[in-house]
């Protein structure tokens, strides 16, 4: 298997060299083993629950320094793959991690590297997709503040995808199913796998990575926003065969009270906010698996 992590050319010299493994350090499994589970429920429980709950969290922090935790309150938007998925067409092999703006803002005291990371891409992101939609709506009939109004930086978020190797590679298998993203925009920067494609004229494209850009993936609002003359093309992930893939994704999107609308006539899509729109979505998911997109709203 070729591997190719994103760091090993910037940690290259310490690759190079003579390195033995001691025995006991070597990766050889074991056994498996099910670490301490910790319901933190039952630390709001009676008194004897939760000294009950106290004890077996310290006997497990005292033999094995790791357990589990349940009902722990962080958000379950990490995902593997897609849960609901009923058939091969709908899953995704791939795990993502949304990030919405404003959770950012609020780590304070998390000064980590991580935050000042994603901290950094988040801005800059933000100030080039307000300078592209403001670019790409010049012509349209947008009035100059429409994005400055309805896109502040807390209502677009981040996705950070993996795709992890894929034992089961076949055409039936996704790294991430077919879809339009949902929003005015999205930038997305990819690693140098490969596999993100679009479909043009019914025809699948494989968009080539270049370690110079990032893509940028026009959404379902600017396609109704223009009227249909910039369009939301539908796009897929194919699962990697032996690396992993990784990219993050900036969605840039209104707030839920963002009217939109088209300019342009006559005009083929009726007015509907934001809010409407996700929860058009929602709703047509949960009932087909499928979100049927922009076209519900055609006049
Ligand atoms: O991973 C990619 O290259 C594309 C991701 C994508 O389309 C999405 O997150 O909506
Ligand atoms: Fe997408």
């Amino acid at each position: 298997m070729s591997i190719d992590p994103p760091f090993q050319e910037t940690c290259n010299a310490l690759f190079k060299g003579p390195f033995v493994r001691a025995e006991d350090e070597k990766f050889v499994v074991v056994e498996e083993c099910e670490l301490p589970l910790i319901d933190m429920k039952c630390l709001t429980l009676g008194q004897k629950e939760r000294e009950k709950c106290i004890k077996k969290m310290a006997e497990a922090a005292s033999e094995w320094g790791f357990f589990q935790v349940v009902n722990h309150g962080i958000s379950q938007e990490l995902s593997l793959g897609n849960p609901d998925a009923t058939c091969l067409r709908q899953f995704s092999w791939s795990e993502a991690l949304h990030i919405s703006l404003a959770d950012i803002s609020r780590m304070d005291g998390y000064k980590t590297t991580l935050r000042s990371t994603i901290e950094a891409f988040a801005g800059t992101a933000a100030t080039l997709a307000q300078s592209l939609a403001e670019t790409l709506a010049q012509n349209l009939g947008v009035k100059s503040n429409y994005f400055g109004e309805y896109c502040t930086p807390n209502t677009s978020y981040l996705r950070m995808n993996r795709y992890p190797p894929c034992p089961f590679f076949s055409d039936q298998v996704c790294g991430l199913m077919p879809h339009t993203d949902s929003d005015f925009l999205t930038i997305i920067y990819q690693d140098q796998t490969g596999g993100l494609q679009l479909k043009k004229q019914g025809r699948w494209l494989t968009v080539r990575p270049n370690p110079q850009s990032v893509i940028i993936n026009i959404g379902d609002l600017f396609q109704v926003l223009s009227n249909n003359v910039f369009r939301s093309m539908e796009h897929r992930v194919l699962a990697p065969k032996q690396v992993e893939r990784f990219s993050v994704a900036y969605f840039y999107c209104p707030s839920y009270d963002a009217v939109i609308q088209c300019y342009g006539k006559p005009a083929m899509y009726r007015k509907f906010s934001f809010r409407e729109y996700k929860q058009q979505i929602q709703k047509d998911v949960q009932a087909t698996g499928d979100k049927v997109g922009v076209s519900r709203f055609l006049l």
